[in-house]
């Protein structure tokens, strides 16, 4: 796993469940995100067809790795109740998110060979080894780290304050993106992954915690690299 230097976890963080402890000791990427152009851009449907292309054709090899990892996470789950959220959750990642990549693909004019085999970008090559590195740990806390933030930091653009008031934008491939990541369904997924690091943050001795807050660190930092590159 990459060495990059991630900010440490305070003694004041003790008040706090681990779920916002890691949100808050990487707060400056996390905000970074929400306010993101991208996030304007398609709220308010100005995005371009050239960024959006580029972005779901990486995006599409993220979600790969992503539902591998959700199965690691089903795999090493210590418990059953978490084996059958995390399906669930599974479930809807591979029926209407995967259609939607489908019918962005199909009004965008993506061939298939940049659906399924496409050059990989390098935040995309590294988000992808990031995630099958927590998926091989075969550490729950590793996996669900990593799971927070991608669905966590989601919520936080698509679900904020600041965008409720306004409409959706016409087109269905920026609509859907937001609808797809503020429902109650994922806020209520999202809910409980903070939960679940709640729950398991506690249980781990001192280097696990510092290995799933390097997995949590790490992953916020690719996905404000992954923003950014769909401009460069
Ligand atoms: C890079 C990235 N991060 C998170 C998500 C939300 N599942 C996503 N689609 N893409």
């Amino acid at each position: 796993m990459s060495t990059a230097p991630v900010a440490t976890l305070s003694a004041t963080d003790a008040n706090l469940g681990f779920a916002e402890q890691l949100r808050q000791s990487c707060w400056e990427d996390w905000n970074a995100c929400i306010q993101h152009r991208f996030v304007d851009e398609i709220f308010d449907g100005s995005l371009s067809d050239e960024v959006l292309r580029r972005y779901l054709v990486q995006d599409y090899q993220f979600i790969n790795r992503f539902v591998a990892l959700l199965g690691a996470a089903i795999a090493s789950a210590d418990v059953f109740a978490p084996r059958v959220t995390l399906s669930q959750f599974a479930a809807m990642i591979t029926s209407d998110e995967n259609t939607y990549f489908l019918r962005s693909f199909d009004v965008l004019g993506v061939p298939p060979a940049d659906r399924l085999q496409p050059a990989l970008t390098a935040p995309t090559q590294t988000f992808q080894q990031l995630m099958h590195e927590a998926a091989q740990s075969l550490n729950y806390a590793n996996c669900i780290a990593v799971l927070a933030v991608a669905e966590g930091l989601y919520l936080d653009w698509a679900d904020q304050p600041a965008k409720k008031h306004l409409p959706l934008p016409a087109r269905f491939e920026h609509a859907e993106w937001i609808t797809l990541h503020a429902n109650d369904f994922f806020r209520s997924f999202v809910a409980w992954l903070r939960a679940e690091l709640d729950r398991v943050g506690p249980t781990l001795g001192r280097e696990a915690r510092a290995e799933a807050t390097h997995y949590f660190q790490r992953a916020v930092q690719l996905e404000r690299q992954f923003f950014d590159h769909v401009y460069a």
